[in-house]
């Protein structure tokens, strides 16, 4: 592609040379990824500065660098714009030809339920005919195809590279506070976005829920003219995004209880996973395939937003009855001792909430809780997460989740704190995972829930006692030897 054309969009605030109209082969945000006739986008990181790399990237060919300093010595030509993230987001939809104008876009933001709720959709969508993108947190899924994901909502580059090379109609993807505010989604417009709640998350990035909350408000700008908001009005973060887009004039689509809603959850049974939906004067009950109402909230998105396609509605929900479940979310093993094992991505205190009634709901006489604290991520959410779980179950094991950059001795002192201060003496610190699962299992007996929150999908970033890589291969290993499985 030609420079000027690539460049075209782009606000430009001081340039130290003309380039001349070069054939430009790519782009690059890491001068690693640099090759020949390359633009070079250097980014302030939260780590690293990219300007710092800009000799490199020359060194490695690249013809042109665009970033946010105000440069005199650069060798090649540097064009200097307000931000270098938006820049990039701009010029890698320009160089991948704006694939989303072609596509049926569909964002999902929230702090919970994006992942599940893409699935779900994703299902309902194809078993009716349309082929479906998928991008999020568990993995991208394009033409088919699996690739492993590093973000929820990945790089500009990646993304529009994603987007580009997709021969399915429609796409699907997570959209994330941080992919929203590091202008990730960029030059991307959307047919559809949809809002499942906001919770307490990720103040350690945006400061406060007001913030969080703007960063999500950034993906209903994206609306394409005619585009649809779906809403979640139950969420009262919900509400406050429906007054402000209602303001704004955009489209807006309500899922929620009461009566004003365009789609009404007019009967909500947890224990049997039921819901009976109305809109004007269509009711149907909806079979939730994954149990808790948190999953009932999920399933009923999906639901609304598969009416905007051509689809009859019984078949909606027939498709729905089908749903086999997302990796690391609700995953149930049943022991042969009675007890049953739930492996859960809960690392939210609303999450936490619903996954401990859910157990309640569905008649658990006990309940052991197993979970952890990433390091390095809002250390502001454990106190909640902690006393809703001493409250809500009959014990809880501390342990280990992903340390990041914190030492393994910062974190048992973190978890001894945390169980001393906010935590109840039903409660104990064991920090192998693996042994803490091992306790837990150990001790079960029938009618006994036993909660492993935290991980997922998601293998260990640490090596513990036992020999294995997440906590559905623990439970595996560990009721294969004691022939617990039922
Ligand atoms: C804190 C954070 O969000 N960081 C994201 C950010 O990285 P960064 O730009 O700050 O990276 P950096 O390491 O400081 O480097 C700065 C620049 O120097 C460049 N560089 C660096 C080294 C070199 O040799 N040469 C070079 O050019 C880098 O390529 C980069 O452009 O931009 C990257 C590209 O988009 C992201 O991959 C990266 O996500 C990191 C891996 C991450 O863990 N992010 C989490 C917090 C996140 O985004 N999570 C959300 C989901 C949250 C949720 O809902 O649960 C997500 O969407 O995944
Ligand atoms: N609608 C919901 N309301 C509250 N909690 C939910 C909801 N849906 C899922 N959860 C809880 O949140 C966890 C993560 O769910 P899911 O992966 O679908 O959300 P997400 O928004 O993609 O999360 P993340 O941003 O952390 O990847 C689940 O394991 C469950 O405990």
């Amino acid at each position: 592609m030609r420079l000027q054309h690539l460049i075209s969009e782009l606000e430009i605030v001081n340039r130290n040379k003309e380039a001349g109209n070069i054939e430009i082969k790519g782009i690059a945000d890491s001068s690693l990824d640099v090759q020949d006739d390359y633009v070079f986008v250097a980014i302030k990181g939260f780590q690293l500065d990219g300007h710092a790399y800009i000799e490199e990237a020359i060194y490695k060919g690249a013809s042109v660098i665009i970033g946010e300093q105000d440069l005199s010595h650069v060798s090649k030509p540097y064009i200097q714009v307000k931000n270098s993230r938006k820049a990039l987001g701009i010029i890698a939809s320009s160089f991948y030809g704006h694939p989303t104008s072609q596509k049926i876009m569909i964002g999902i933001t929230g702090t919970n339920g994006k992942t599940t709720t893409s699935y779900i959709l994703k299902h309902i969508l194809e078993s009716n005919g349309y082929s479906c993108s998928l991008i999020g947190t568990i993995q991208n899924v394009v033409n088919g195809e699996v690739t492993p994901s590093m973000n929820s909502t990945p790089s500009p580059l990646q993304l529009q590279k994603l987007l580009a090379t997709s021969n399915d109609s429609v796409v699907i993807m997570e959209v994330s506070s941080h992919g929203l505010t590091q202008y990730r989604v960029e030059g991307l417009e959307f047919d559809y976005c949809l809002f499942t709640n906001l919770n307490h998350d990720h103040l350690d990035y945006h400061g406060s829920m007001e913030a969080y909350f703007e960063a999500k408000v950034k993906l209903f700008e994206k609306l394409k003219e005619n585009g649809m908001a779906v809403i979640n009005t139950d969420d009262s973060w919900g509400k406050k995004l429906l007054v402000k887009l209602q303001s704004e004039g955009k489209r807006c689509y309500t899922i929620g209880q009461s009566n004003d809603n365009r789609l009404q959850l007019t009967h909500i049974n947890a224990g049997d996973s039921l819901v009976v939906v109305k809109e004007a004067d269509d009711s149907r009950f909806i079979q939730s395939p994954m149990i808790g109402i948190h999953n009932i909230y999920n399933t009923v998105m999906a639901y609304a937003t598969a009416n905007f396609f051509p689809i009859n509605k019984n078949y909606i929900t027939e498709s729905i009855n089908d749903f086999q479940g997302v990796n690391g979310r609700f995953e149930m093993t049943k022991l042969s001792n009675g007890a049953t094992v739930v492996v859960d991505y809960a690392h939210t205190p609303d999450a936490i909430f619903h996954c401990l009634n859910t157990a309640r709901y569905y008649g658990a006489k006990s309940i052991t809780h197993v979970f952890g604290f990433r390091g390095d991520r809002d250390s502001g959410k454990r106190k909640e997460m902690l006393s809703i779980i001493a409250e809500k179950s009959d014990q809880y094991i501390l342990t280990l989740d992903d340390l990041n950059s914190i030492s393994m001795n910062e974190m048992e002192e973190t978890l001894h704190y945390l169980h001393e201060t906010y935590g109840n003496e039903k409660g104990k610190v064991i920090l192998d995972r693996t042994l803490a699962i091992k306790h837990a299992i150990e001790h079960s007996e029938s009618e006994q829930w036993i909660f492993l929150t935290g991980k997922g999908h998601e293998k260990y970033q640490q090596t513990y006692k036992l020999p294995t890589q997440s906590d559905k291969e623990t439970i595996e290993y560990l009721t294969i030897a004691q022939n617990l499985v039922e």
